[in-house]
């Protein structure tokens, strides 16, 4: 048995992505950038007024109170900025091109018109309300480093810079396997003595979709070997990585590896020294990756947190550690001393500190919900009180 450490690494030596594609920005969220990105225009791409107000000369107000005839109106679209001739000044609209010659922009609450000539006689202001050409970024200037998750905000710095489309990395391709013969659709159980709602699928499937995976579907398979063989065949066949849920313990219809022996099955590691998820293992079959998470509900959604997100992380072409990004928070109430196992304790986040929930069991579905955060307790640890800072991540 290797421990979570040891675990993580193993996935991150596998997760790497699979290709590229250049794609439409419309299309790109969500996705992970293949190469840099560099601005196609200078942004702003000249002088243009911050502010709605009127852009003068400081010449023309360095005696106060003065009054200008107001030459023209600038707007933004509306082409060059042209020339503002000296003892005049623009009205002008914020983001319109500011006229050569002018050297600032009074702000229109602090000028008095009568609509042709304009009345200044506030003390200048150290604020021009003027942004310089190119003063966001230089055409050709780096906007994403390659790697970079495409959000909301890079979708606005893309955009921004002019840029139509991106090189992404492919998303991987995942299919889902749910074993188990007592697993009904939701909604169906409740008509079929001994049957389970199947749960683990969807909350495995949003969590895969959530860091970055296509979904190519999700199967119910009973437990008998030959037809779970023949499902394991078409997977490998299909999906980048295959997710097999249930099975992966030592029980008589635990067929979660034996299913994919046919397939050539390569064991990467079967077993981590972690609770909940101790049966959690990967491998690899007939050219895809496969990864087993137990069929107990916690347990399969804790192992896909801590290591199915960053394995799609990485396959996404993102560093796998940025998935586990563990914070300090402080414990609201005290825990029991850790043992041999590493332990990731679910517990809710409260007014800034993490409240360890009544339900640790690795079968609980209903305080899932509730679960904002794993807290990591070191195997071996002694109890720890309330107050003390604990290792967290988001769940
Ligand atoms: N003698 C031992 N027994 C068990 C061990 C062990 O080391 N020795 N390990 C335990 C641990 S730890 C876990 S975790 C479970 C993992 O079991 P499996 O992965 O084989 O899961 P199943 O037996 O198929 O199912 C367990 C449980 O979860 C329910 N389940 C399964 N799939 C789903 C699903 N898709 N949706 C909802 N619920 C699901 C299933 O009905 C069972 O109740 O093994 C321990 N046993
Ligand atoms: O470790 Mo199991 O995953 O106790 O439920």
């Amino acid at each position: 048995m290797i421990s979570f450490d040891e675990a993580f690494a193993a996935v991150r030596a596998v997760a790497c992505p699979t290709g590229s594609a250049v794609i439409p920005i419309g299309e790109a969220e969500g996705r992970t950038l293949a190469a840099a990105v560099h601005a196609e225009v200078d942004s702003p791409w000249c002088d243009v007024s911050a502010m709605d107000g009127y852009a003068v000369r400081d010449a023309d107000l360095s005696a106060l109170p003065a009054r200008l005839p107001v030459a023209t109106r600038n707007f933004a679209g509306s082409g060059s900025g042209g020339t503002l001739a000296a003892g005049t000044c623009v009205r002008i609209f914020t983001g319109a091109p500011v006229p050569l010659g002018a050297d600032r922009v009074v702000i229109q609450e602090h000028v008095e018109t009568d609509g042709d000539t304009a009345g200044f006689a506030r003390p200048l202001s150290p604020v021009r309300h003027i942004r310089p050409r190119g003063g966001d970024f230089e055409r050709g200037a780096l906007l994403l480093e390659a790697n970079r998750r495409i959000g909301y905000r890079e979708l606005v710095a893309i955009a921004g810079g002019d840029v139509a489309e991106v090189a992404c990395w492919r998303r991987p391709r995942i299919m889902l396997l749910g074993t188990g013969d007592e697993l009904a659709a939701p909604g169906e159980a409740k008509h079929r003595a001994g049957a389970v709602p199947e749960s683990v699928s969807l909350g495995v499937g949003a969590l895969a979709h959530r860091w970055g995976a296509h979904s190519l579907g999700a199967i119910r398979l009973p437990d008998e070997l030959a037809a779970m063989e023949r499902a394991a065949e078409d997977a490998v066949a299909s999906a980048d990585l295959v997710i097999v849920t249930g099975g992966a313990s030592v029980g008589e219809k635990d067929f979660a590896k034996a299913m994919f022996e046919r397939q050539g099955l390569d064991l990467i590691f079967s077993k981590v020294a972690i609770k909940p998820g101790k049966p959690v293992w990967l491998g690899r079959a007939g050219g895809a990756l496969v990864m087993g998470l137990p069929g107990n509900p916690t347990s399969a959604m804790v192992t896909a947190r801590l290591l199915l997100a960053p394995l799609i992380a990485g396959l996404c072409g993102r560093d796998p550690g940025e998935a586990l990004r563990w914070k300090s928070i402080a414990l609201a109430a005290a825990l029991p001393p850790c043992g041999s196992r590493e332990t990731f304790v679910r517990a809710a986040w409260k007014d800034g500190r993490a409240v360890p929930l009544d339900n640790q069991d690795s079968g609980a579905q209903r305080s899932l919900a509730a679960a904002d955060l794993l807290l990591r307790r070191r195997a071996d640890t002694d109890a720890i009180e309330a107050g003390v800072m604990v290792e967290a991540v988001s769940f």
